[in-house]
């Protein structure tokens, strides 16, 4: 497992700012961005500069104490009344991973029960430093949990990117593959290059060579094939939102690879923070799943690779339903064949 000092760290708070890796640019340019503005924060996550259910949410922490900057300086002891609508514009910027209302709710709670008289900034900032902690220390745990599911020399599959680049730490699905192949229980990783935003191709290929852990990045459609073939072991997926029965909301495409897995007897891993578990949805079905620009689909680095005026379906997440998932690890225990019954062991920890 990599030491925390030498892992990506897409998010930094330096120097008063709010500094992010501008993830669109990764791997061939490597470019922070820093903030000042909860406004522009906001942009940025909608944008995706920083993306990734548990990055979201850390970036939307820091981005309350850029709010509460702002506020204090426009209104000063009415700085209370002046947060509202700079957090309403970052709770909308993306609707699937809950994280991100998880951690302005979090925010919130602490907030409103400072006092008027004088500026929030350092309270603020020492809640958001420590959601940023609690998430490296839950990458980690993870990493263990998970990677003690795995056999010796087991060849996995992930999809989009839940590594460093998603999270605060060495990643949710990467912390179990990495903590994996350092303890001799994954010889080798495939990565799907997740269509159309390649979060595979350009962010989990890079992070994973950066680990110098054996890799071969493949098109979407290869991975039937690739199952069939009897190579895979693991199909290892992070969540941006975990209903309370266990059907868990993913990158596109998450969902097909949990139906073939089941057809080839591949088992289906998700890995998880507490704050990806969104307790008040019930199902999957009530999971609001975000439609990204056509651009996305209709063009690859700027080069367009579809006719002009042509339709475009670009729904950003799917739904796996629980019974196609063998085990959800999070940070405070593993729950195999979830349901709303099994599920039930996780809650109290929240
Ligand atoms: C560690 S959760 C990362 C999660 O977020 C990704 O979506 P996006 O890149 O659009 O933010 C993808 O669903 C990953 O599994």
């Amino acid at each position: 497992m990599q030491s925390t000092s030498d892992m990506i760290q897409p998010i930094k708070w330096q120097d008063q700012q709010l500094h992010l890796l501008d993830q669109r640019l990764l791997p061939t340019q490597q470019l922070w961005l820093n903030y000042e503005h909860a406004s522009e924060v906001s942009n940025a996550i909608r944008d995706m500069v920083v993306r990734g259910a548990p990055a979201i949410g850390i970036t939307a922490a820091y981005a309350v104490v850029l709010a509460a900057r702002e506020a204090w300086n426009k209104a000063g002891v009415n700085w209370k009344q002046a947060m509202y609508e700079p957090l309403a514009k970052l709770a909308a910027s993306r609707p699937t991973a809950v994280n991100l209302s998880w951690a302005i709710e979090q925010m919130t709670a602490i907030y409103v029960n400072l006092p008027e008289t004088y500026s929030p900034e350092k309270a603020l900032l020492e809640a958001a430093t420590h959601i940023h902690q609690q998430d490296i220390a839950a990458n980690q745990t993870m990493g263990k949990l998970g990677a003690d599911l795995i056999d010796p020399d087991s060849m996995v599959l992930t999809h989009c990117n839940a590594g460093a680049l998603a999270t605060g730490g060495v990643g949710t699905a990467l912390g179990v593959i990495s903590q994996g192949y350092s303890d001799g229980k994954i010889k080798h990783v495939y990565v799907d290059e997740t269509r159309p935003w390649l979060q595979g191709a350009r962010l989990t290929a890079w992070e994973l060579l950066q680990g110098k852990i054996p890799t071969t990045l493949q098109a979407d459609v290869t991975a039937a094939s690739l199952m069939a073939s009897g190579k895979i072991h693991w199909v290892i997926v992070g969540a941006d939102r975990i209903a309370a029965n266990g059907d868990v909301a993913n990158k596109i495409g998450t969902y097909s690879l949990a139906v073939l897995a089941k057809y080839h007897q591949v088992k289906f891993m998700v890995v998880a923070p507490l704050s990806t578990i969104d307790w008040q949805t019930e199902t999957g079905k009530q999971i609001e799943i975000e439609h990204r620009p056509s651009r996305e689909v209709t063009h690859i680095a700027n080069q367009q690779i579809a006719p002009d005026g042509v339709k475009v379906s670009n729904p950003a997440f799917d739904v796996t339903p629980a019974e196609l998932i063998n085990a959800i690890v999070t940070e405070a225990g593993v729950v195999l064949s979830p349901s709303v019954t099994t599920m039930k062991k996780l809650h109290k920890h929240n």
